[in-house]
């Protein structure tokens, strides 16, 4: 069935979706643009092999729209925009390919500011960035603000905490039993900051053999279990640091943590997921909320401050998730609502409030 562009767009407040032919490269990209609101879109670029025009589309659209809650709720002043290149990251990538991207971007002359995800990578915007002035997270060789895995991997650090506080009124890790799954960029470096606190119960997996042996040579003490028996592990805290849709009807059953905080993005197939984790007394830190640090370091290097003193301060900035979490925590207890939906209530009510804060004239 085709999708309604249009009546979708309306359903869930998108503002444009911009269709982008190079006849030159044959890319072939769609940048959907949700709500800019606190400020100009920001979102990366993900390139996948997908099947059909709907499914692409579709892909962007959830994205964007996601993009906008997080920019909201982690405090930024930008709106959610997304894109996708259709194609195969393994086979149909080239310079001219990136710079038509770049050009197609700049015509946008600010509304929107992208960078890797899903398929591409910082040296591919190297490229887009030769021709456009609105490209972020480049590699820190070339100006911008690198890799983004550690203030991630921070914020989930720091969203354990907030919930053990919630559940335990004590935020201490140690002690605690925790599983992760998925092992690559952040979550090793979520092992090392809980291994840091002193956390001695720690669980992996991770379909790539390579990552859980150089984990487990670095930590000998750390256990291993297959993908499939992740969700079963006997712990207090289960990290989803993979991919997404892992908590849907038939892993729900497994679970036997008391917090679900991790990285991925996505995490609930469906919200209903959402209710029933509230409903089973299991704590879910909303994804977006949790995996902000990432957004937060991309967004201080759009905001142009001071590069030495970067690091200090999108690590200070992605502290405060933890109080963020604590809030949303708190009104869900308080109202007997699942966390996500408080979470998306948070984000609405702060782009509702400086939407219309900025209807005051100011004479020019
Ligand atoms: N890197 C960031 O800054 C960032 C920011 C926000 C959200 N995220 C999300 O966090 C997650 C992890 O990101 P990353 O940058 O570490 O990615 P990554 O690709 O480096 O790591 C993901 C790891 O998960 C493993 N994996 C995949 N499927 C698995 C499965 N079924 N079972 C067990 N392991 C599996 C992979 O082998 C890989 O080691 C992704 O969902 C990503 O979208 C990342």
């Amino acid at each position: 069935m085709k999708m309604d562009i249009f009546k979708e767009m309306e359903k869930h407040g998108f503002e444009q979706i911009i269709f982008n032919y190079d006849k030159t490269t044959g890319l072939k990209a769609i940048i959907a643009i949700h709500d800019t609101t606190l400020g100009p879109a920001l979102g990366g670029c993900r390139m996948w092999p997908y099947e059909t025009e709907d499914e692409a589309l579709f892909d962007a659209m959830r994205l964007a729209k996601g993009m906008t809650y997080k920019c909201a709720i982690a405090d930024t002043d930008f709106g959610g925009g997304k894109t996708v290149i259709i194609g195969d990251p393994k086979k149909d990538k080239s310079e001219g390919l990136f710079r038509a991207l770049g050009r197609f971007v700049q015509m946008l002359k600010g509304r929107y500011f992208t960078g890797t995800d899903l398929g591409t990578t910082g040296m591919d915007f190297v490229y887009a960035s030769r021709e456009s002035d609105y490209m972020v997270g480049l590699p820190e060789e070339y100006g911008g603000s690198g890799n983004s895995a550690e203030p991630t991997a921070y914020g989930v650090y720091m969203g354990m905490k907030a919930a053990c506080k919630a559940i335990y009124n004590d935020d201490s890790l140690i002690g605690r039993k925790i599983a992760i799954q998925g092992i690559g960029k952040v979550g090793s470096i979520l092992v090392d900051f809980l291994v840091n606190e002193g956390v001695k119960d720690i669980t992996v997996t991770d379909i790539s053999e390579e990552n859980v042996t150089k984990l487990l040579q670095k930590y000998p003490f750390i256990k291993a279990v297959s993908a499939e028996d992740i969700y079963e592990v006997d712990c207090d805290i289960f990290s989803p640091c993979a991919r997404g849709g892992i908590i849907n009807d038939e892993t729900i059953k497994k679970l036997k943590c008391k917090i679900i905080a991790g990285a991925a993005n996505n995490q609930l197939l469906e919200e209903k997921h959402g209710d029933m984790l509230h409903e089973m007394g299991i704590l879910y830190a909303p994804d977006y909320v949790i995996n902000a640090g990432g957004l937060i370091q991309v967004a201080d290097e759009l905001e142009g401050k001071n590069k030495e003193k970067r690091k200090e301060r999108v690590m200070k900035k992605t502290e405060a998730i933890y109080n963020i979490l604590l809030k949303i925590f708190t009104i869900s207890r308080e109202e007997n609502t699942p966390t996500y939906k408080v979470a998306d209530r948070l984000a609405e009510d702060r782009i509702n409030t400086i939407g219309k804060m900025k209807t005051n004239y100011i004479p020019k």
